[in-house]
């Protein structure tokens, strides 16, 4: 009552209106106008007294209460605009023949709906966070107004009405609107004017809340994404539908808010966290990394080139890009973590640089310890002589998933490709692949194990068949194949590949060349091994045991695959092995590089849907490409050819990553900083070169970097480690480099290069 405004009709004297703003409008008729006099007066004294009698905080609680009464009334509202409105598109997808143009309004409808309750519940928010807390009783109230109904009626909930009254119930106003693109109601439009960007007022004091709502929204995208890899069929030769557009799409403004961009992708410039940075940066990467005074920001902007392409050209790309990680949310992700946004977080990172710069290396040897202990528990439980062994093959055993890390690993697109690989190679110790393989091969010959198999690894449903295109002469090298490991003949695992066409579960069936010569080619290279101190495997590393990097236990190696260049890049093995390599992400930082992995292994993904539309025909990456540009889809956007740009570029990053690691860079952060400064920076903008440094911060020291390409976890990273991971090195860097200059050469031949950027 206390809310509520009693109206009199001016043209009718019997009849009167209460309302409750927002909620509620009573219509009232009474037989004669002394009656509706005497109600008038009645319900005023009523009202008058409820209000004299509060005091004024119980005034102030009450209004807040009553002003958040109204928001929630009209966020049930939106809520029942939003189910009538998913009905509509639900009922019209079902139909024999959708219109698509009348999906599309729908959609859009839909769209702002969601828009308009979201400001509503911000509102809601804010109301709330500026008022006197209320009491336990109104938070128990508001709770049970804000839950939604346990089964969305279609029609109002009606109250119930005193006989004369007719009550236009908020669902009917719904019924009314539902074609309408909804608006908030008067009072709310009242309180909280739309700017020019059509934001509310409050949307600029709520960014904070919005980039809170929208890296939860990025937390469920990312599981979205892992749980569609987990779903995706996986049984054999299953036809697939075509790849659904997974690129990004066009932000919303909220999106574009979310993200901390405005959707002129201007506004926020000035306060980039790169921009501060290159204020003062190096000029140089060897600058930045004598100066060790440099922040990680600085350091990477080290590189900043200023091409004016650089900062002119991002604009309008920017808000794409935003609309596609705002959403997936690099800034946003990173930004829950710490400070509120990427540019305050980078900004608080810029105030405290001088504490930094003191504490960065213990700071990253912390973090590295961090890892160390948080990894753990991850590769005990993959241990060679854990029960969990046994397990390894079901990527659904409890055994397998007994972290949160292991979860994750486990149910991306990754480990699509390679679940059984990784978590039965990552446990091997040396000697043991033969032992392994016996399982394997009582696997193979087991339906029950082969079905178990098939759901849970992308390799089996997707990649098992005979029929991969990779029949490539038998015993043939791949260009940097692992010839000095053991010979390039049949005996070799890349011989065997390319004997019997692509199976990662027989992956070094037979002999297995691998630790047979622990020495390696037998040259080793101890002058140069930056890591090589002159002792022979003394020091903490295993006495008398081979030592093993991961690259020796990794699923699947860029030498794996064989480089012909009459025939290309084998899609199968060349992105086994791009999978192969997230592991070491998720081992480094999950969260903090989920951004990364999101984008790398949408990219992986996304070749992998093209290639499934037809493996026969496009048995290369080459035939791919060929195909999308002869029908002229190369250059449209999310195209296999574009994704195949970004996952090399992203495979360029990781080449100079690691060249630079094997060339003895003692200092991760200049080591990403140089890599990225040579490849991946001319093409971002500011707001993903902030995610770059965001990522930055998040990368340990160069020690915990060496304890993620460990073959175990907790083997030691001593000098021998050094030298067989340079070994292991030259060889995977040089696979991977001949196939990287076989993509140049594919992109610069028919001219796919661009300059765009995101
Ligand atoms: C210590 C490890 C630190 C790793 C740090 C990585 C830093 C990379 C920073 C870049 C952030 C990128 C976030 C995403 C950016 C995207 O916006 C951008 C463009 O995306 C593309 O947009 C197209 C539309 O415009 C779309 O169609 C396309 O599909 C999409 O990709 N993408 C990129 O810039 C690509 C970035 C790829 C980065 C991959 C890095 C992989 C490196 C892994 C290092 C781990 C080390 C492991 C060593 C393992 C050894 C075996």
């Amino acid at each position: 009552m206390a809310v509520c405004e009693i109206q009199v009709c001016p043209s009718d004297d019997s009849r009167l209106e209460l309302v409750i703003p927002g909620e509620q409008h009573f219509y009232l008729r009474t037989t004669s106008a002394a009656e509706r006099q005497c109600w008038v007066v009645a319900l005023g004294s009523a009202k008058a007294c409820l209000t004299d009698s509060r005091t004024r905080k119980e005034k102030e609680i009450m209004e807040a209460s009553d002003s958040l009464c109204s928001k929630m009334s009209e966020m049930r509202l939106y809520y029942d605009l939003m189910t009538q409105q998913v009905s509509l598109i639900r009922q019209g997808i079902q139909e024999p023949r959708p219109d698509v143009q009348r999906m599309s309004e729908a959609s859009s409808l839909l769209s702002a709906t969601c828009d308009t309750f979201v400001r509503a519940l911000e509102e809601c928010v804010h109301t709330a966070a500026s008022s006197v807390r209320p009491s336990t009783q109104q938070q128990q109230q508001q709770q049970q107004q804000l839950a939604p109904p346990a089964v969305m009626p279609p029609t109002p909930r009606s109250p119930q009405r005193p006989a004369g009254v007719k009550s236009q119930a908020r669902a009917s106003h719904a019924e009314s609107t539902a074609r309408s693109l909804p608006r908030p109601p008067p009072s709310s439009r009242k309180r909280e004017p739309s700017n020019k960007s059509g934001r509310t007022s409050s949307s600029s004091s709520s960014s904070r809340r919005r980039l809170a709502m929208a890296s939860t929204r990025v937390g469920a995208i990312v599981e979205e994404v892992e749980e569609e890899a987990v779903e995706a069929p996986a049984a054999e030769g299953a036809s697939r539908p075509e790849p659904k557009a997974a690129g990004p799409r066009e932000p919303t403004s909220q999106e574009a808010a979310a993200s901390g961009v405005a959707p002129d992708g201007e506004s926020h410039r000035a306060d980039a966290p790169q921009q501060q940075a290159a204020s003062h940066d190096a000029d140089t990467p060897q600058q930045a990394a004598s100066h060790d005074a440099d922040t990680p920001q600085q350091q990477a902007a080290s590189h900043d080139a200023d091409t004016p392409q650089q900062d002119a050209s991002h604009d309008a790309d920017t808000l794409q890009l935003t609309a596609s990680h705002d959403v997936d949310t690099p800034q946003q992700q990173a930004a829950s973590h710490d400070a509120d946004t990427p540019q305050q977080q980078a900004a608080s990172h810029d105030a405290d640089t001088s504490q930094q710069v003191a504490s960065h290396d213990a700071d990253a040897s912390q973090q590295a310890a961090s890892h160390d202990v948080d990894t753990s528990q991850q590769v005990a439980s993959h241990d060679a002589d854990t029960p969990q062994q046994a397990a390894s093959h079901d990527a659904d055993t409890p055994q397998q998933a007994t972290t949160p890390r292991e979860a994750i690993a486990g149910s991306d697109v990754c480990s699509r490709f390679e679940a059984s690989d990784v978590s039965t190679q990552e446990s091997r110790r040396p000697g043991e692949h033969q032992r392994d393989r016996e399982d394997s091969t009582v696997d193979d010959d087991d339906p029950n194990a082969d079905a178990a198999d098939d759901a849970d690894s992308i390799n089996d449903g997707h990649f098992d068949d005979a029929d991969d295109g990779n029949d490539g002469d038998d015993g043939e090298v791949g260009t940097a194949g692992r010839g000095e490991e053991g010979g390039a003949g049949e005996n070799s695992d890349v011989g065997r590949v390319a004997n019997r066409g692509f199976d990662p579960e027989k992956l070094g069936e037979g002999e297995d060349c691998r630790g047979e010569d622990p020495g390696g080619e037998g040259e080793e290279r101890q002058g140069e091994d930056p890591g090589g101190d002159g002792e022979d495997g003394g020091g903490e590393d295993f006495q008398g045991e081979t030592v093993e990097t991961f690259f020796g236990v990794m699923a699947q190696r860029f030498s794996d695959a064989e480089l012909q260049d009459e025939q290309g890049i084998h899609v199968e093995p060349f992105l086994r092995a791009c999978a192969s390599i997230v592991p070491v992400l998720d081992k480094l930082g999950p969260t903090a590089f989920a951004p990364v992995k999101l984008d790398f292994v949408g990219n992986i993904r996304k070749i992998t849907q093209k290639y499934e539309t037809d493996r026969a025909a496009f048995p290369t990456l080459q035939s791919i490409v060929g195909h999308e540009l002869s029908s002229g889809t190369a250059l449209v956007r999310n195209s296999t050819t574009e994704a195949l740009l970004w996952l090399r570029r992203g495979l360029k990053f990781l080449l100079e990553l690691l060249t630079e690691v094997r060339e003895g860079q003692a200092n991760l952060h200049v080591a990403l900083s140089n890599a990225y400064g040579r490849t991946l920076r001319r093409y971002h903008g500011w707001v993903v070169r902030g995610v770059f440094a965001l990522a930055l911060r998040a990368a340990p020291a160069l020690d915990g970097f060496l304890a993620a390409l460990t073959a175990r976890e907790g083997d030691p990273t001593g000098p021998e480690f050094r030298r067989q991971l340079n070994r292991d090195l030259d060889t995977y860097l040089g696979a991977m480099r001949a196939q990287l200059g076989a993509l140049d050469e594919l992109y610069e031949q028919n001219q796919l290069e661009s300059d765009r950027v995101v």
